[in-house]
Order: structure tokens, then C-alpha cells, then sequence
């Protein structure tokens, strides 16, 4: 370091040093902007820039060189060969712009400390040929370290440079980095020259031909070095600006590009927007359409072009409103609106409509569809409206509305529409001068149709009986189906008492008349009840309430009748309603009794049994006799725990009896719906003790009717036990003789209202009586005669035959306790009689 020190104070002239040193940081200052400037850009123009800065620091390096060798004063005079010298030139130009190309070009840590020893040894290459090119007649000696720690000192302070321009751009990093460079270039070159000693030689003579002045040299290189460095300068930092000035356009341009894209953006939104509102529209349920506060057209969709065949030209923007009005009218689409002037009363009336709410409205097609018209009106004026075809949802809806007020099967008004009518119906009487009159009406002997015929047959039958009922009514009058065979007519009447009797009996004789159906040919009758509005009842439930009392009453004063309603028919429902109450606790208070009938041998007189017939001793009351309670008892559903009683009462007290009599006991239709009835009889007899052949049970055609099939497989099983069947009052009956061929009877009692004709004065009727008698022998069972009371009927039924008899003539229905007498006595009842 001294070497270098005392070169430095002794061999330089250090005014040339320090023009040295500026050239130095000039060329720097300049390489190292230009740097930057390639750092800035890419490809081709990088490479431009990487070569000028390789060019201005290579002379800069070369031209401190020499003006630093202009101010060393080796005590000898010195020249410099020209080739060596272009080539120091070349070397420091071409290995500073390998080193600025390594650094900028390559990626890494390493890549500024790569680029700064390419450039450190683009210092020492340039320094030691220029070195070379130095003539002096003298000897040249160098000291190794020097030169090595010359090299080292140009290549680290290189890496310094390199790193600091790499990193940081601005002028602060541009100035630190020219003062590292600077470093490099000028404590390489005084270190290095502080390596050369040079001792005079007179015998080594320069060759001044080839030779320049060193001055000369030094000043003209540093004339051009700072003039085309400062040129340069000029030159990258006007680029510098021109490249800012660049980057704020390009920073413009894209945001003028983003902005763009933006736009092109929105614009392909909305257009997709429009698109997909356009499909929207073209695909609603609805006809769509828009107009504007002066009423043209803004927008509509498809459907509604396709709707009211609207040609093109009055789907464009901007067509009247009243132009597709009248289109609409003259195409005769809208059905009350086909005459003359048509269109401009239908435009009155949408005028009428409000423009500033939501109206909506039903139009009529003239192919009968139901458009359904919404108008919404919108801000600013104008509307939009949709038009729904809403034909099926109408017709749904009536066809629902409908079936809710109609029977299906007969398609009569329902209860609920009957109400309905009422109501109405009843409030025009009100205002006087007309009555209303309500009849109820129920077949006789549906059921029994049902049942034998099938279900199918009872269809037609109802609806049969309802054309009937259409056809002998007047147009005013509602017929209602109310279910099973329930009927109501109600119609306005001014002379209640001949008028509702008419209609009543014009019904009654429409419904007996036989009904062909099918196959079948079928005959009913019906029972009607008449209420009258407002005597009777202001209320549809009253009136209703009122005609179902008198229906009740004709069914039970004989079918086949009608019957006004009479106040004294509330007070019956009312007791009867008690009776049932009083049944319920009369079968747990033991209040029931069975009187016993006796049935005779008609030709001896022995008595072969006893019928069973209940009582009911009621504690205010007194005897109630069975054709009062027994109806009552089978629709309460107390017929089958009272049956159960007669079977077990009975049974037991035949047991009592001489073996040979038996024991005849009633069964109602009720009974042998429950499952329980063969198992009761069964466990009666079992409990008792008597045989089964002893036991008779009587049953109606009504019984077997009823579920026949199931009737008939329980009265099998009864007869297989030994059980004996008879049928009870023969000749009332639907179709006996059907039934007689259907199931083996082991008795049939004529009925003792042919009994009674027996003795009547009429012949006709005594004929039909003993006809009937006649029959019911000939078929060969045991027949029995009821009601026998004198001693004629008895002879008439000796004479045709008839085996067994019974009656008051022998005997009256008696207490247990009379019969164990009577029987104590040995008595022949019919014996006594006889
Ligand atoms: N005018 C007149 N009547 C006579 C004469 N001989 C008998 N009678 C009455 O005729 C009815 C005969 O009984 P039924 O035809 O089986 O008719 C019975 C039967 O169908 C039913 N019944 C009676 N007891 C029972 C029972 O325990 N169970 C069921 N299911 N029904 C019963 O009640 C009906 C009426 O029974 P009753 O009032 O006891 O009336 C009895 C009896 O008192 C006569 O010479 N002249």
C-alpha cells in the first residue's frame, strides 16, 4: 500500500489525477444510467443499451486510463504503441458489456457479483494492454501482489457497483453506483500502477513513428471522453424522461385499454341482459306487452303477436295502442264486439279503466277462451300488460265449483246447494204473496234392490228416479239428491195445502210406476214429507228438520204415503227420542218380559209350542208393546243385546216345558248382521239344555234380504244343528217365492191379515185370503195361520189344509208363569177353545 501511496504522491501530477478521476465518474455516471435504462427494457433495445453502456464505460475506463498516465511521471519520457493501445480500447468495451449483459440478463443472486469480476477484469485487461502499449526506455518491473491485489480490488468494487445499480434505479442508486464504479476503475488503476517500476535504460529506444504524445493523448482523449460522455449523458437521461413520459402513456393506454375492456364488457352484459330478457319474454306463459304514457307500443313478446294475429307492421315500436285495438275487432277475435263501431266502444271501455292502479278484466274470445287482461301501469306513464289464457283454469274451476254443489252419480243439485237455494228461496217468501214448499222424499224397498240386484242396478234405479222426478216437476222447482235414496223438491207454492199435495202425489205415483233397467224390471214406491215455508219453519235446517219429521211419520204410518208436517210430530220425535233413552236403561233394569203364544195342531188342537213375544213393562208408561219399541230397539242398534236376551230367556224357560213343544222366537234383520248370532244361539241352547229341534226361529223376507248371502250361509248352520227355520208373515212380502226356492223353510206362517180376509164379507178379498192359504200348503211345509180369532177362519183353514194355527181363538200371548200353569193343568188350549 505504501508502494502504491508514494506512487501516487510522488510519480502523479494530481491536477491530470483528478481530471482523471472526473472523467472517470463521468463515464460512470453514464454507464450506469444507460444501464438502468437496459434494465428498463427488453429484448433488441436492452442489448442496444447493455452495448452503449458496455461503450461508454469501456472508454471511460480507457480514457482515465490515459489521462492518469498523463499525470505519471516516471522520470522518463513515454509514448504508446497505437495497436496495443485500439486494443486496450476494444477489451474494456467488449468485457464491460459481457459483464453489464451477465449481470441484466441473467436471473439470481450471483448475477451482479458474475457481471461485476466480467467487468472488474474488462478494468484489468484494458489497464495491463494499455500497460503494454506504454514505450519508455527503460525497464518495466512489476510487483505480482499488487498487480493481483489491483485485479481483485477492480473486481469487488465491480460486484459493489453491479449490485447496487441492479437494486436500486433511482438517482440516488445511480449516483452510489458511478462512485462504486469509479472506485473500481480508479484504486484498480493506482494500485496497479503502483505494481510498475520503471528504471531508466538509455539503450531501449521508443520508436516514435508509431508512438503519440502522451499529452497529447491524454487531453484529446479526455476532450472526446467527457464531450461524448456528456453527449451521452444528455442522451439517456432525455431517453430517461422520453421513457417516463412513455410509461405514463403506456400506463394511460392500458387503463384507456382497461376502460375499453370494460365497456366491451358492459356492452356484452347488456347485450347478454337483452338476450336473456328477450327469451324470458318469448318464453312466459303470458302474453306480454308494453306501451308507453302516449300509448304506442314500447315492447311485446310472442305470444302476444301469436295471441291477437297481429302482422308485423303493427309489431313495431311505437304502433298506436289503438291500432291493435281495432286489428283486434275487425279480425272479429273478441266475441261481443263484431258490430259496427265495435272497436271504438271497446277502446272507450279499457279508456274507462284506471290508468294509475292495477285493473285487471276477463275477455272473451269469440272461440270461447277466457283471456285474462292484468294492467299494471308504470312510472312515468304508460303500462304493462299481460294476457293469460286462463280457459282451462275456468273451466277447472266451474267444473269443481260443480262438483262440490252436485251429485255425481245423478248430477242433482247436493245438500249444499239445496241449503243454498233454500235460503234464497225462503227469503222471497218473506216478502209474501208466495210459500215455499219442502219435500222429502225416500224410495221404499231400495235397499232391498240394492242388495238383490247389485249395486250397478241401484245406480240406474237413482238415476232413473231422478229423471222421473225431473219430468213431473215444474221448471221452477230444485231437486236435490241428498244420498242413498234421499230426495228433496222444493218449489214455490201459493196454495200450500192443494199444491204441495199435488206435486207430492204427482211424485208418488211417477216413482210407483215399475222402472226398466237393464234386464231388470223393478218397482219401488216412495214416502214423502212436506214442510211448508213459512209456517212451518224460516230456517233451510228447521224446514228440512220439519219435512224429515212428516217423512218419518208417512214411512211409519205405511210406506208408499206423504205427509204434512204437524207441530205434534216434534213432540213424537221428541218422545220417541226418550223411549230410546228409557230402552237403554229398561234392558239393564230388567223391565223386559216374555209373554208366551200358544200354536195349536189345527186338525187336534194340541198345543206343538209357544211363541216368544216381548214385553216392556215401562215404569211410567205401562206395557209397551213390542211393534212400538222393536223398530226403535233395531235402529239404536239395542236390538242385538235385547235379542240375545230373548233367545237365553226363552230357551231357558222352554226347558221348563214337556219335551215335545217347542219353542218359537223372533229374529230381526239387525241380528244376523252381528257375527255373534249362531256362536248366542249355540251357547242358549247349550246353557239351557233343550234340544236344537225344539227351537223355531222366525224370520221375515226383510231378514233375508238383507247381506242374503251371509243371512242364508248363518241360517244353514242353524238348520244343520237341527235348528227350525220359518218364515214369518208370509204373503207381505217382495218376492217369496224366490226366496222360498232359495232356502229349505221348515215353516211358513201366513200372514193374519189373510188370515183376517178369511172372515171378510167381501168375496174377492176372502178368495185372495184363502188363495194365499192354499198356496203356502201347496208347498208342502208346515204352515201355520196367524190371527186366527174365530172359529170360522179356523174351519176355512182346516178345510184347505193349514197344519198349524194361532191366535187370540186359542190363546193370548201370557206370562211364563200362565204358561207353567196352563201346562200344570195338562190343558189342550185349542181343545178349550174348540
Ligand atoms: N190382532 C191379533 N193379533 C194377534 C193374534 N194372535 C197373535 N197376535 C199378535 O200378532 C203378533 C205375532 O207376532 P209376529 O207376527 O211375530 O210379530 C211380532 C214380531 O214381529 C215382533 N216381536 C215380538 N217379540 C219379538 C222379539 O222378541 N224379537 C223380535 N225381533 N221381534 C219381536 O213384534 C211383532 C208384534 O208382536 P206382538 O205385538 O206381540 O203381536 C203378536 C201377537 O200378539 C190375533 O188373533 N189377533
Amino acid at each position: 500500500m505504501f508502494r502504491v501511496f508514494s506512487c501516487l504522491a510522488v510519480e502523479h501530477d494530481w491536477r491530470l489525477v483528478v481530471l482523471a478521476g472526473l472523467v472517470c465518474f463521468a463515464a460512470s455516471i453514464v454507464a450506469v444510467s444507460i444501464f438502468h435504462r437496459a434494465i428498463a427494457t427488453r429484448a433488441r433495445t436492452r442489448w442496444i443499451w447493455i452495448t452503449i453502456a458496455g461503450a461508454a464505460i469501456g472508454y471511460g475506463i480507457w480514457a482515465t486510463h490515459f489521462v492518469a498516465m498523463l499525470a505519471y511521471e516516471p522520470g522518463v519520457p513515454t509514448g504508446y504503441g497505437i495497436v496495443p493501445t485500439a486494443f486496450s480500447l476494444a477489451a474494456a468495451m467488449l468485457l464491460t458489456s459481457v459483464g453489464f449483459g451477465v449481470a441484466v440478463g441473467t436471473s439470481g443472486r450471483l448475477r451482479a457479483m458474475a457481471g461485476g469480476v466480467i467487468i472488474g477484469g474488462g478494468i484489468a485487461s484494458m489497464h495491463y494492454l494499455g500497460m503494454w502499449a506504454l514505450e519508455v526506455p527503460g525497464r518495466v518491473a512489476w510487483s505480482v501482489d499488487l498487480v493481483f491485489v489491483s485485479i481483485i480490488l477492480g473486481m469487488c468494487l465491480g460486484c459493489a457497483a453491479l449490485a447496487v445499480a441492479l437494486r436500486y434505479q433511482g438517482y440516488r442508486g445511480t449516483l452510489a453506483a458511478a462512485i462504486l464504479l469509479t472506485l473500481a476503475i480508479v484504486s484498480h488503476h493506482f494500485t496497479a500502477m503502483g505494481a510498475v517500476q520503471i528504471t531508466p535504460d538509455p539503450t531501449r529506444a521508443t520508436t516514435d513513428s508509431l508512438s503519440l504524445s502522451p499529452t497529447f493523448l491524454a487531453l484529446a482523449i479526455a476532450g472526446v471522453a467527457l464531450s461524448v460522455l456528456g453527449m451521452s449523458l444528455v442522451g439517456v437521461l432525455a431517453d430517461r424522461r422520453l421513457a417516463t413520459r412513455t410509461a405514463r402513456f403506456e400506463e394511460i393506454i392500458n387503463q384507456l385499454s382497461v376502460a375499453r375492456q370494460q365497456l366491451e364488457g358492459s356492452q356484452n352484459e347488456l347485450q347478454d341482459q337483452k338476450l336473456r330478457l328477450d327469451t324470458a319474454i318469448n318464453n312466459m306463459v303470458e302474453a306480454l306487452c308494453m306501451f308507453d304514457a302516449e300509448r304506442r307500443l314500447v315492447v311485446c313478446n310472442e305470444r302476444y303477436a301469436l295471441l291477437y294475429r297481429l302482422p308485423p307492421e303493427l309489431l313495431r315500436t311505437g304502433t298506436p295502442h289503438a291500432d291493435i285495438i281495432r286489428h283486434r275487432v275487425v279480425t272479429g277475435i273478441l266475441k261481443s264486439y263484431t258490430s259496427e263501431g265495435a272497436a271504438e266502444q271497446f277502446l272507450s271501455k279499457l279508456a274507462a279503466l284506471p290508468f294509475d292502479a292495477v285493473s285487471s278484466r276477463i275477455d272473451e274470445f269469440a272461440d270461447g277462451r277466457l283471456i285474462c287482461v292484468t294492467r299494471q301501469p308504470m312510472a312515468g306513464g304508460g303500462w304493462v300488460a299481460t294476457h293469460l289464457d286462463v280457459t282451462e283454469q275456468r273451466r277447472s274451476e266451474a267444473r269443481i265449483a260443480h262438483m262440490a254443489q252436485h251429485d255425481a252419480l245423478t248430477d242433482l243439485p247436493n245438500r249444499v246447494l239445496l241449503r243454498e237455494r233454500m235460503e234464497h228461496a225462503i227469503a222471497v217468501t218473506r216478502s209474501g204473496g208466495v210459500d215455499l214448499a219442502v219435500l222429502m222424499l225416500d224410495l221404499d224397498r231400495f235397499k232391498e234392490v240394492n242388495d238383490t240386484l247389485g249395486h250397478p242396478v241401484g245406480d240406474s234405479l237413482l238415476r232413473a228416479v231422478s229423471a222421473r222426478l225431473r219430468e213431473c216437476t215444474t221448471e221452477t222447482a230444485l231437486i236435490a239428491r241428498l244420498g242413498g235414496d234421499e230426495f228433496a223438491v222444493i218449489d214455490y207454492v201459493t196454495n200450500p195445502a192443494v199444491e204441495a199435495a199435488t206435486l207430492a202425489e204427482n211424485i208418488r205415483k211417477a216413482l210407483c210406476e215399475p222402472f226398466d233397467l237393464g234386464d231388470h224390471r223393478v218397482t219401488v214406491g216412495t214416502s214423502i214429507g212436506i214442510a211448508i215455508a213459512p209456517r212451518d219453519g224460516s230456517d233451510s235446517d228447521v224446514l228440512m228438520k220439519s219435512a224429515d219429521l212428516a217423512l218419518y211419520s208417512a214411512k211409519s204410518g205405511g210406506r208408499g204415503a206423504f205427509r204434512f208436517f204437524e207441530p205434534e210430530l216434534d213432540q213424537l220425535m221428541h218422545a220417541r227420542r226418550n223411549l230410546e233413552r228409557d230402552m237403554r236403561d229398561a234392558l239393564a233394569g230388567r223391565e223386559f218380559e216374555l209373554h208366551y203364544q200358544p200354536f195349536v195342531n189345527t186338525a187336534t188342537g194340541e198345543i206343538r209350542g209357544f211363541e216368544a213375544l216381548l214385553r216392556w213393562h215401562h215404569p211410567r208408561r205401562g206395557l209397551v208393546l213390542p211393534g212400538e219399541f222393536i223398530p226403535l230397539a233395531e235402529e239404536a242398534g239395542l236390538i242385538v243385546p235385547l235379542g240375545e236376551w230373548v233367545l237365553r230367556t226363552a230357551c231357558a224357560e222352554a226347558a221348563k216345558w214337556p219335551a215335545h213343544l217347542r219353542i218359537a222366537i223372533n229374529l230381526s234383520p239387525a241380528q244376523f248382521r252381528s257375527k255373534e248370532l249362531v256362536p248366542v244361539i249355540v251357547d242358549a241352547l247349550a246353557s239351557s239344555g233343550i234340544s236344537p229341534h225344539r227351537l223355531e226361529l222366525e224370520v221375515t223376507e226383510t231378514v233375508i234380504m238383507h247381506d242374503s248371502e251371509a243371512v242364508f250361509a248363518a241360517l244353514g248352520q242353524l238348520r244343520e244343528l237341527g235348528v227350525r227355520i220359518a218364515l214369518d208373515d208370509f204373503g207381505t212380502g217382495y218376492s217369496s217365492l224366490s226366496f222360498l226356492q232359495r232356502f229349505p223353510f221348515d215353516k211358513i206362517k201366513v200372514d193374519r191379515s189373510f188370515v183376517n180376509e178369511l172372515s171378510s164379507t167381501r168375496a174377492d178379498a176372502h178368495h185372495l185370503a184363502r188363495a194365499v192359504v192354499r198356496f203356502a200348503v201347496s208347498l208342502g211345509k208346515t204352515t201355520t195361520a196367524e190371527g186366527v180369532e174365530t172359529k170360522e177362519q179356523l174351519d176355512v183353514l182346516r178345510e184347505e189344509g193349514c197344519v198349524e194355527t194361532q191366535g187370540y181363538y186359542f190363546g193370548r200371548p201370557m206370562p211364563a208363569s200362565a204358561i207353567a200353569k196352563m201346562l200344570r193343568r195338562g190343558d189342550k188350549a185349542a181343545v178349550c177353545a174348540a
